[in-house]
C-alpha cells in the first residue's frame, strides 16, 4: 500500500563558497496514514533537513517526496501552498506570534485561508477546547508556560484540518512531565482525528512512548526503519543499538532496584547480552532456571521496564560467565525459550 508520505532516493546537499555538506543521502521512506512515525538520530544527523523536505520548506537536491500521491516537485506555487495546508508543523520553540493573543494566534492561519472572522473565532475556541486551553483564549504567549505554548501551537497547527502533523523536536524544550502530557495530547489527536504524525526527536523515550514506527537517521543516511517494537527488540545497525542502549534513561528503574541485590558485582564477565521480555513476570523464572541449570552465576547489569507504544516490555542486560562454553550454552538456552538475545559489545553502565 502506498504511504501518505513517500520519500524516494532523497538527497539534500548544502553548498556554500567553501563547503559542501551532504545532509541527506539516498533516503527512502514510506509513512502510512494514521501512523505516529518517529524520526530519530543524533544531533546533526539530518533530521530537521529531512522533515523540512517533507513539506518542501527545503527543496531536495534530488529524489522525490510525494504526499497523498502528489509529487511535490511537480506542483505549481499555488498548488504547493494548498498542499502545505494539509501538512502542518510544530516546532521546539513554538513560534507563536508574541503580539497576538492566544485566540488570534489560532485565528491567523484561518484568516489566511480566507475563513471569515466569526467562523475563525468559533473554530479557534473549539480547537482551544481540544488542547485544554479554552481559559487562556485572551492571554498572550508571554503569559504562558512552555507546555501551554505548545498546546496553543498544536491548536494553531490543527486549524486548517491537516492530514499530517510534523513535529520538529516539539518536546525538547519541555520538562519530562510536560513532555508526557504533550505526547498524550498528540496521541489523542492521532486517534481521534486520524491525523498522521511525524515526530522528529533525539530522545528514544519519545519514540517509545507514542510512536508506532521509527526511522533512524545517522550521518545523513537511513540506518534502519520499521515498527518501534521490532527495532527496539532487535536493533540491527550500530546507530539503532547506540540509541537504544545509551539513549536517555528517562524511564522507570523499578526493576533495576528489584534486581540490584541479585547482582554479583565481582564476577568476571566477558560477553554481555541484551534480552527483551514481553512481560516483566517472565524475567525471574527464566534467569533463575538458567543459573540453576548451568550452575554458574550471571551479572545483571541492568533491568528495566520500558513502555513501547503503550505496551510494557522488560529489558535486561546480562554479563555472562567468563567461561566461553557456559556463556554459549546460556545464550542457546535463552534463544531456545524464544527470547530475542543480542550480544552487546560495548555496554557501559
Ligand atoms: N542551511 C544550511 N546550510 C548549510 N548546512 C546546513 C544547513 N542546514 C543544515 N545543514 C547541515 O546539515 C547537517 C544536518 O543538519 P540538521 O539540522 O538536519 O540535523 P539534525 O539531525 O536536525 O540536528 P539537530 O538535532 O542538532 O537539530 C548538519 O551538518 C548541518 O550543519
Amino acid at each position: 500500500m502506498e504511504g501518505i508520505i513517500e520519500v524516494r532516493n532523497l538527497t539534500k546537499t548544502f553548498q556554500d563558497k567553501n563547503n559542501k555538506v551532504e545532509a541527506l543521502k539516498d533516503i527512502n521512506l514510506s509513512i502510512h496514514k494514521g501512523e505516529i512515525f518517529g524520526i530519530i538520530g543524533m544531533s546533526g544527523a539530518g533530521k530537521s533537513t529531512l522533515v523540512r523536505c517533507l513539506n518542501f520548506l527545503e527543496k531536495p537536491t534530488s529524489g522525490i517526496v510525494s504526499v497523498d500521491g502528489k509529487d511535490l516537485s511537480k506542483l505549481t506555487a499555488k498548488e504547493l501552498r494548498n498542499k502545505r495546508m494539509e501538512i502542518s508543523m510544530i516546532f521546539q520553540h513554538f513560534n507563536l506570534l508574541m503580539q497576538k493573543s492566544v485566540l488570534d494566534n489560532i485565528c491567523f492561519p484561518l484568516s489566511i485561508a480566507g475563513v471569515n472572522k466569526k467562523e475563525a473565532r468559533d473554530r479557534a475556541l473549539e480547537l482551544l477546547k481540544i488542547v485544554g486551553m479554552e481559559e487562556k483564549a485572551g492571554a498572550y504567549p508571554s503569559q504562558l508556560s512552555g507546555g501551554q505554548k505548545q498546546r496553543v501551537a498544536i491548536a494553531r497547527a490543527l486549524a486548517n484540518n491537516p492530514k499530517i502533523l510534523l513535529c520538529d523536536e516539539a518536546t525538547s524544550a519541555l520538562d519530562p512531565q510536560t513532555t508526557k502530557s504533550i505526547l498524550e495530547l498528540l496521541k489523542n489527536i492521532n486517534e481521534e482525528y486520524g491525523i498522521t504524525i511525524v515526530i522528529i526527536t533525539h530522545e528514544m523515550a519519545v519514540v517509545r512512548e507514542i510512536c508506532s514506527h521509527v526511522a533512524i537517521i545517522s550521518n545523513g543516511t537511513l540506518a534502519e526503519a520499521g515498527k518501534v517494537i521490532d527495532i527496539f527488540t532487535s536493533p540491527k545497525t550500530k546507530a539503532a543499538k547506540d540509541l537504544i542502549l545509551h539513549g536517555d534513561e528517562n524511564i522507570s528503574n523499578e526493576l533495576t532496584d528489584t534486581y540490584k541485590d541479585a547482582t554479583i558485582k565481582l564476577m568476571k564477565t566477558k560477553r554481555c547480552i541484551r534480552i527483551v521480555f514481553s512481560e516483566n513476570s517472565s524475567f525471574e523464572p527464566v534467569i533463575a532456571n538458567m543459573v540453576l541449570e548451568h550452575k554458574a552465576p550471571v551479572n545483571i547489569l541492568k533491568a528495566d521496564t520500558k513502555n513501547i507504544g503503550g505496551i510494557a516490555r522488560g529489558e535486561m542486560i546480562l554479563g555472562l560467565p567468563e567461561d566461553e562454553d557456559t556463556a554459549s550454552r546460556m545464550i542457546a538456552y535463552l534463544k531456545g525459550r524464544g527470547l530475542a538475545v543480542e550480544e552487546v559489545s560495548d555496554y557501559v553502565d
